[in-house]
C-alpha cells in the first residue's frame, strides 16, 4: 500500500442468510481520497455488505485491502487491518468521558502489557481527534451528556484513532440538524483526503452535497455507480426508487424525474 493510492477492492461479494442472498456478488473499487457513498431502497443489502466487510456476518468473494482479504479475518484484525466502521446507533461508553472513549479505542493497537501502564498526558493523535471532530472543549464531559450529532462525531474520532484508513459509516447523519450534517460532511471531506470513507446514506441532499461517486444496491446487487448526476438520471435507479420504496429513502420521484430531464438543481 505505500505506492500510490490505497483502495479495497470487492469482488463477488456474497452473503446467503439460509439461502436467501441479501449480498449477491457485488463488486465494488473504492479509492482513497473520494467520498463514496452507498444508496438504496430499505433491504438493499447495504448494512449486510459492511457487515461482510467488518467480520460481522460471513461472507464468499474477495474483499482485498493491502495484502489482507478481509473476508477471512476476524473482527478484530480486520480493525488491525486499519478498517472500522460505525453503528446507525452510537456505539460510545456513555458514562466515560470523551477523552476516555477516544483513549480506550486508540488502545487496540497498543499491546496488552501497554493498556496496563500508567499513562501520562494526552496522547498527541488522541488531541489530533479531538481537534478533528472539534469536541475539544467537550473532553472531560461524559459521552452520554452529548447531543446526537456529537457522539456520532466522537464515534468518527474513535475511528481516528484507530487509525482506519477505511471507514464504514452506516447512515452518520441520520437524526442530525442540517448544521451538524454541513458540519460532518465537512468533517468528512477533511478526513476523507487520506483515507477510503464509504457512506450508507438515505439522506439524498447529504448524498448530493457531499458525494464524489455513489453506488447504487438493489436487491443485494449494484444497480449502477457514478456521480450523484449519472444514477440519478438512470432510469433503473428511477424505477427503484419510483416503485414502492420512494417515500422510505426521502427521494422525491417528481424531482427525481425532473433533474433526469435536466431541470433540477
Ligand atoms: N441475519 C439475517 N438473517 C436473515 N436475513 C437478514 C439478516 N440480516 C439482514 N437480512 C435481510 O437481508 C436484507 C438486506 O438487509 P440490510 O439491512 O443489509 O439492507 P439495507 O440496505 O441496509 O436496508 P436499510 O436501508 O433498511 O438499513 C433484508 O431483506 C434483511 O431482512
Amino acid at each position: 500500500m505505500s505506492r500510490g493510492r490505497d483502495y479495497l477492492e470487492v469482488r463477488g461479494l456474497t452473503v446467503d442468510f439460509d439461502g436467501f442472498k441479501a449480498v449477491d456478488g457485488v463488486d465494488l473499487t473504492l479509492l482513497q481520497g473520494r467520498l463514496h457513498f452507498l444508496i438504496g431502497p430499505n433491504g438493499a443489502g447495504k448494512t449486510t455488505l459492511v457487515d461482510a466487510l467488518t467480520g460481522l456476518v460471513p461472507g464468499t468473494g474477495l474483499a482485498r485491502y493491502g495484502a489482507h482479504d478481509l473476508l477471512g479475518l476476524k473482527p478484530h484484525r480486520i480493525v488491525r487491518a486499519g478498517v472500522g466502521r460505525t453503528f446507525q446507533t452510537a456505539t460510545v461508553f456513555e458514562e466515560l468521558s470523551v477523552l476516555q472513549n477516544l483513549d480506550i479505542a486508540g488502545g487496540v493497537h497498543r499491546r496488552a502489557w501497554q493498556l496496563a501502564l500508567p499513562r501520562r498526558g494526552v496522547p498527541a493523535y488522541v488531541d489530533d481527534a479531538l481537534d478533528a471532530i472539534g469536541l475539544g472543549d467537550l473532553r472531560d464531559r461524559p459521552a452520554g451528556v452529548l447531543a446526537h450529532g456529537q457522539k456520532q462525531w466522537l464515534e468518527i474520532g474513535m475511528l481516528l484513532v484507530q487509525d482506519a484508513r477505511v471507514m464504514l459509516l452506516d447512515e452518520p447523519v441520520a437524526g442530525m440538524s442540517a448544521e451538524e450534517r454541513e458540519a460532518t460532511g465537512e468533517l468528512l471531506q477533511r478526513i476523507g483526503r487520506e483515507r477510503t470513507i464509504v457512506v450508507i446514506e438515505h439522506d439524498m441532499e447529504f448524498v448530493r452535497r457531499f458525494a464524489d461517486t455513489v453506488t447504487v444496491m438493489h436487491a443485494g446487487r449494484v444497480l449502477t455507480e457514478g456521480t450523484v448526476a449519472e444514477v440519478q438520471a438512470d432510469e433503473r435507479v428511477q424505477e427503484v426508487y419510483l416503485g414502492r420504496t420512494t417515500d422510505a429513502v426521502g427521494v422525491d420521484p417528481e424531482a427525481v424525474a425532473a433533474e433526469a430531464a435536466g431541470e433540477g438543481a
